[in-house]
């Protein structure tokens, strides 16, 4: 199994490419945005961390996280307090995730995260990276503010300025897909960059190498446990 790495700034089309894999070719997605949204449910570590750091505050009536607030917390000054608490639960989740895949018998597993090199989460297990992007900002926040139609414009551009630039993720990238045209267009760029990552022969290494450290694990369970 090989890991391919799929990020881009905020409203770029992540969610839009990473359906496009996983409709045409069926590629398992792991999705860091829903991932963040599962360890903050009522109870669970991430959500005892949240209103530990912000009070009942910051929970709606029901016990969940009110996710405007966080947004604001977020995307203000203090910030690098509540990534320091979910990212380590994050990266956690997205790790039981790619064993389940490779248990699973997955060839190719697609990771769509956000803040891949801001934060570096799972950075170094990833054979490829793609970048998606939106050639215009103009269009990007306009798309960020049909879909969050809550948001002030200063609001919208504060998060997309809150992230790193698009030239700098395009220089870090392998593969880039301009989403600034209609859907079909893009499409068409992830089918060209599919076809070339099914003939990746970093997948037959990847698979040598995982055997090669299964047979030895398998060897010492026997040797020194039974
Ligand atoms: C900020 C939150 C509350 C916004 O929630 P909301 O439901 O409105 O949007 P959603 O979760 O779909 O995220 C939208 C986008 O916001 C951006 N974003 C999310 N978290 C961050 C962050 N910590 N810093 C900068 N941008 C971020 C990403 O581009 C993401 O794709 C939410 O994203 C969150 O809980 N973030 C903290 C966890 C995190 O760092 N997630 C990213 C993992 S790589
Ligand atoms: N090529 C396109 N043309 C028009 N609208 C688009 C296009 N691609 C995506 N969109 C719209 O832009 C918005 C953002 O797209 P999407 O959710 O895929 O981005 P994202 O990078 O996953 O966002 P986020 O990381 O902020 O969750 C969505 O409302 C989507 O329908």
């Amino acid at each position: 199994m090989f890991l391919v790495g799929l990020t881009g700034g905020i409203a770029s089309g992540k969610s839009t490419v990473s359906k496009i894999f996983n409709e045409e070719f069926k590629i398992p997605i792991i999705d860091a945005d829903l991932i963040a949204r599962q360890v903050v449910l009522p109870d669970r570590t991430g959500w005892k961390r949240v209103r530990s750091l912000f009070g009942n505050e910051i929970l709606n009536q029901d016990r969940t996280v009110n996710r405007d607030k966080l947004g604001e917390i977020i995307f203000s000054d203090r910030e690098k307090m509540l990534n320091k608490a979910l990212h380590g639960l994050i990266l956690l989740e997205i790790l039981k995730q790619i064993l389940l895949n490779l248990v699973k018998g997955e060839r190719l597993v697609l990771l769509d995260i956000p803040l891949l090199f801001e934060t570096k989460i799972g950075l170094s297990l990833l054979s490829y990276k793609l970048v998606v992007y939106c050639q215009s900002e103009e269009e990007q926040l306009r798309r960020l503010m049909i879909r969050n139609p809550n948001l002030s414009e200063q609001e919208a551009k504060k998060r997309i300025q809150s992230q790193m630039n698009t030239a700098d993720k395009l220089k870090l990238a392998d593969y880039c897909i301009d989403n600034s045209k209609d859907l079909e267009n893009t499409r068409e760029q992830v089918k060209t960059i599919y076809s070339v990552l099914k003939k990746s022969k970093i997948y037959l290494w990847i698979r040598a190498f995982l055997f090669a450290g299964l047979a030895f694990g398998v060897f010492l369970l026997n040797k020194y446990l039974f």
